[in-house]
């Protein structure tokens, strides 16, 4: 898009400068036309002080008695005065006199021309009533200026008594002059002269002192359009195109632009890249180093398997607020795990450790057992005629039975490292530490003796006719697995039930 509009913004000042350049280079060209024409001034100056110069005058009226045109007019007098040629003509427009300032190995182009051209300075003199003008000609291929005039006597008065034309090269001289007044570089260069058909002009209207035309002015694109080229032709005294005047005029707008447009586009691109390379940084900083941190926070969470660990981004960005969310979902999931961690390791009736629990912990206490050799023991208990119970009081009194148990388990177990746990159905365990079987033994009784003492009426139950438990205690020894523990525990158990039941029988 942006360089969409530089592109345009560039075409728009090329258009622009385009139609200001051709302007004021048509300016410039009008100026350096008027300048060149204003040059023949010094040659029109010394044709009016000639052309009333007496002796001058004098030998137009009369040439047998003077040498006056060798003697006074020579090759040396013309360049001494700065004109490179002149031709004298009588009234009928003979020419009757001619110097010239040869040219290279004494070259005298100008005198067969002006001898060509002299029938129609006479005649342009008498049809403009003694007025005298300039104009250009050309001799061969030079361009050459020409002021002509009637020849009158020193006070000027009078008949005019010949005619005089002064002449000078538009040389390089010529052109460096008007080049250094102007500050414009240009060129004459030749063109070929169409012969003409019709007869040449006769009169002053006819003939033209204008040598330029402003309407024939031609406008040529040069050097990849940096440079314009102005061409005109110059017009002869005859109204023939005798050169092409050339102008080179550099378009300073278009540079201009161009440069501008360049300093432009280099400070947009500069800009554009500048501001870029901000929004990826500020993007690094903001959203992706945030976003790269939120993922290796939310990967070591799940990686720890158990919702451990913090969201740490803060703000107040969008970000900020994907990231508290995300920190609140975990602490509720982790809570809810644990809460779920909690139920598969609890009896949902008595609200003890389930034999999930107690498996896991007595694994526990095994491996601590290999290790540090830290006594321990194992209690397996069961109601004594429980299937009575509940055929006497009904389902619903049995479980309040199996709560009102747990409770006196609880209450009985004085050790916080003591774990009692409902095993299944009517079954309970006890996990001891640091205990020998004597302590264990003891545990036991405390506990069978506190079961008795609850006096949870049970009929069924004789001789005493109240809730009592039998008990199997295993110390754990060397060679012990779970299953060998548990085995020896649940034969003791066992033994304690057929040895009367509400009794305690170590393994
Ligand atoms: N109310 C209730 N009864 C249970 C529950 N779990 C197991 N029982 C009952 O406990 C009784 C256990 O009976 P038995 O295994 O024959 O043992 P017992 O009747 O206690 O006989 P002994 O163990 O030989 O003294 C069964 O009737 C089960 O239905 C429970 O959660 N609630």
């Amino acid at each position: 898009m942006a360089v969409l509009t530089l592109v345009t913004l560039r075409w728009h000042g090329h258009q622009k400068a385009d139609q200001l350049d051709e302007a004021e280079a048509r300016d410039d060209f009008d100026r350096l036309t008027a300048t060149f024409q204003l040059s023949t001034l010094g040659l029109k100056e010394t044709l009016k002080s000639w052309a009333n110069w007496t002796e001058l005058y004098d030998y137009v009226v009369d040439r047998s008695t003077s040498r006056f045109l060798e003697e006074e007019l020579g090759a040396v007098e013309l360049a001494e005065a700065g004109v490179d040629f002149l031709t004298l003509l009588d009234l009928s427009g003979h020419v009757i006199g001619m110097t010239e300032v040869p040219g290279v190995g004494g070259d005298l182009p100008a005198t067969e021309e002006m001898i060509r051209q002299s029938v129609y300075f006479s005649a342009y003199v008498k049809s403009s009533q003694g007025a005298s003008g300039c104009g250009a000609i050309k001799a061969r291929t030079q361009v050459a200026m020409v002021c002509f005039g009637p020849i009158f006597n020193s006070q000027g008065q009078g008949h005019a008594r010949g005619y005089i034309a002064l002449g000078q090269w538009v040389n390089e001289d010529t052109i460096r002059r008007v080049s250094q007044v102007t500050g414009l570089m240009f060129d004459i260069v030749d063109v070929p002269t169409q012969a003409r058909k019709e007869p040449p002009p006769a009169t002053a209207a006819a003939m033209t002192s204008n040598m330029f035309r402003k309407d024939a002015v031609q406008v040529i694109e040069h050097d990849s359009q940096r440079e314009l080229e102005l061409r005109s032709p110059l017009t002869g005294l005859l109204g023939q195109d005798i050169a092409e005047i050339h102008m080179r005029w550099p378009r300073r707008l278009r540079q201009m632009v161009d440069t501008s447009s360049d300093i432009t586009e280099m400070v947009v691109l500069t800009l554009i890249v500048l501001s870029g390379a901000l929004l990826m940084l500020l993007l690094d900083r903001v959203v992706v180093r945030r976003l790269n941190l939120l993922r290796v926070e939310l990967a070591s969470i799940v990686d720890s398997r158990r919702w451990a660990g913090e969201v740490s981004i803060r703000g107040g960005d969008e970000l900020a607020a994907l990231a508290r969310y995300t920190h609140e979902l975990v602490l509720i999931v982790r809570q809810q795990v644990q809460e779920l961690e909690d139920l598969s390791q609890t009896d949902a009736l008595t609200g003890l450790p389930n034999r999930r629990a107690f498996d896991e912990r007595l694994e526990h206490i095994l491996a601590q057992y290999a290790r540090q050799k830290l006594s321990a023991a194992l209690i397996l208990m069961d109601v004594d005629h429980f299937k009575k119970y509940n055929d006497t009081y009904g389902h619903p009194a049995g479980d309040e039975a199996l709560k009102v148990i747990a409770r006196c388990l609880r209450s009985a177990l004085r050790r916080e490292l003591d774990l009692p746990a409902r095993l299944g159905g009517e079954e309970f365990g006890v996990l001891l530490q640091g205990v020998s079987a004597e302590q264990a033994c003891a545990a036991a009784q405390h506990i069978r003796l506190a079961m008795q003492e609850l006096a949870l009426t049970h009929v069924a139950n004789p001789p005493l006719m109240v809730m009592t438990m039998s008990l199997g205690v295993a110390v754990v020894t060397p060679q012990d697995t779970a299953t060998t523990l548990y085995q020896r525990a649940d034969d003791a158990l066992y033994q304690a039930k057929t040895q009367g039941r509400n009794r305690v029988h170590l393994a």
